[in-house]
C-alpha cells in the first residue's frame, strides 16, 4: 500500500523543519492514496443513481433562477463536498463560498484554506450555522456581488429588479441553519428529498435583495469513494448508505497515523493499542471491552467522539500544494 514509513524520514535532517511537522505534511500528502486503497475492498457507500440524475435536474432549475450562488461546503472536507461540474453549471453567475462548521477545524486550516481559495480569486466566507457567525459579511458580499445586475438591466433599458441569490451545497452541511440565520428566523422547512416537487419561495432579504427559501442540493459524486468516506465520517451521509465498523476502521487508521493524534491518544481515551494498519483490530477490541463484541457500536462511538472533537478539531482534508 501507500504506508508511511516514518523512520524513512527520521534519517534525512532537514534544516529548521522538526520532524513533526514531515510527518504531518506526509501525512497529508498520502492520505487520498491510502483512503483510496483501503475503501477498495470495502463494500461502497451506496448512492442511489436514480436520485442523483433527479437532484441535478433540480439543482440546475434552481440556479437558473439565482444571480448570486451561495456554496456551502464542510470547512473539514472543502473538497470533497466539492461537485467538478459546479463551475459549469454556474455559467456567468457570481459565485460565493462558504466554508460552514469553521468551529470545526483548527486556526491553521482555516489559514490554509483562506489562503488557498484567495489565491484562486474565490470568494470565501468562513461561517457558523449554528451560531451565525459570518451571515452578516455573507449578506454584505451577496449585496455587492450583485449589484451588477442591475447595471445591466440598465444599460438594457430595463428596469432594476431585487436580485436573486439562492444556497446550494451537498446534504447536511448547514444549508438550512445558514437560511435560517440570514433571514432571522428559527425555521426553514427542511429541505425536501430529491425528487420531490416544491415549491420556490424567495424572501426579502435586506433591501433591495432576496433568497430563496429552501436549497439546492448537489448530486452525489457516484464514482468517488475517497470522497464518500470523508462525507461519512463528518456524518454528512446517512448511516444506511455505508458500513459503520468499516468507515470507524478507517479513521482509527486516520487518527493513529495523524501525528496531531497519533496511537497515543487512542489509547488514552480507549486504553487499546493502535497501529495505524488495521483499524478493524481496534474496533474488535473496544466492542469487547465495552460493548458485547458488537463492532457498529464501537466504531459508533469513535466516530462520533471525533465528530464532537474529542480528539481535538481535526479536518480531514489540507489544501493540495
Ligand atoms: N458544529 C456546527 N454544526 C452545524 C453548523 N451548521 C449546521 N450545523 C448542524 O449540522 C446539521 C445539519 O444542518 P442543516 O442546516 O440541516 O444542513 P442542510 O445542509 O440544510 O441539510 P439537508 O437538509 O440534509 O440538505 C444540524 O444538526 C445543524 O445544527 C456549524 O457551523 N457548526
Amino acid at each position: 500500500g501507500t504506508s508511511i514509513d516514518w523512520t524513512q524520514k527520521d534519517r534525512f535532517s532537514f534544516p529548521n523543519v522538526s520532524t513533526d511537522a514531515l510527518q504531518e505534511e506526509s501525512f497529508w500528502e498520502n492520505l487520498d492514496a491510502d483512503l483510496q486503497y483501503w475503501t477498495r475492498p470495502l463494500r461502497p457507500v451506496q448512492w442511489y443513481p436514480g436520485h442523483i440524475a433527479k437532484t441535478e435536474k433540480e439543482l440546475r432549475n434552481q440556479l437558473k433562477l439565482m444571480d448570486v450562488v451561495i456554496e456551502v461546503r464542510d470547512a473539514r472536507i472543502p473538497l470533497a463536498t466539492s461537485h467538478p461540474k459546479m463551475d459549469l453549471w454556474l455559467g456567468n453567475r457570481k459565485k460565493i463560498l462558504v466554508l460552514n462548521r469553521e468551529d470545526m477545524i483548527s486556526t491553521d486550516d482555516r489559514n490554509a484554506w483562506a489562503t488557498f481559495f484567495a489565491k484562486q480569486g474565490v470568494q470565501v466566507v468562513f461561517a457558523n450555522g449554528q451560531l451565525g457567525m459570518g451571515t452578516m459579511k455573507l449578506g454584505r458580499l451577496a449585496k455587492a456581488l450583485a449589484s451588477g445586475v442591475n447595471v445591466k438591466r440598465r444599460a438594457k433599458g430595463l428596469l432594476p429588479r431585487p436580485v436573486r441569490a439562492g444556497i446550494v451545497g451537498y446534504p447536511n452541511v448547514g444549508k438550512s441553519s445558514l437560511i435560517n440565520r440570514l433571514l432571522k428566523r428559527r425555521m426553514c422547512p427542511a429541505a425536501p428529498r430529491p425528487g420531490v416537487t416544491r415549491e420556490l419561495k424567495w424572501v426579502r432579504f435586506g433591501r433591495d435583495l432576496e433568497l430563496l427559501d429552501s436549497p439546492g442540493i448537489l448530486p452525489m459524486r457516484i464514482s468517488d469513494q475517497t470522497a464518500a468516506i470523508k462525507l461519512a465520517i463528518c456524518d454528512d451521509i446517512g448511516e444506511r448508505s455505508y458500513d459503520v465498523a468499516d468507515v470507524g476502521a478507517i479513521l482509527v487508521q486516520i487518527l493513529s497515523r495523524l501525528p496531531t493524534v497519533g496511537s497515543d491518544a487512542l489509547y488514552k481515551r480507549y486504553k487499546i493499542d493502535a497501529d495505524g494498519y488495521c483499524g478493524k483490530i481496534f474496533i474488535d477490541k473496544l466492542a469487547l471491552q465495552l460493548f458485547n463484541g458488537d463492532s457498529s457500536q464501537a466504531a459508533f462511538r469513535i466516530l462520533s467522539d471525533y465528530r464532537k472533537g474529542k480528539f481535538g478539531w481535526i479536518a480531514l482534508e489540507r489544501p493540495p500544494i
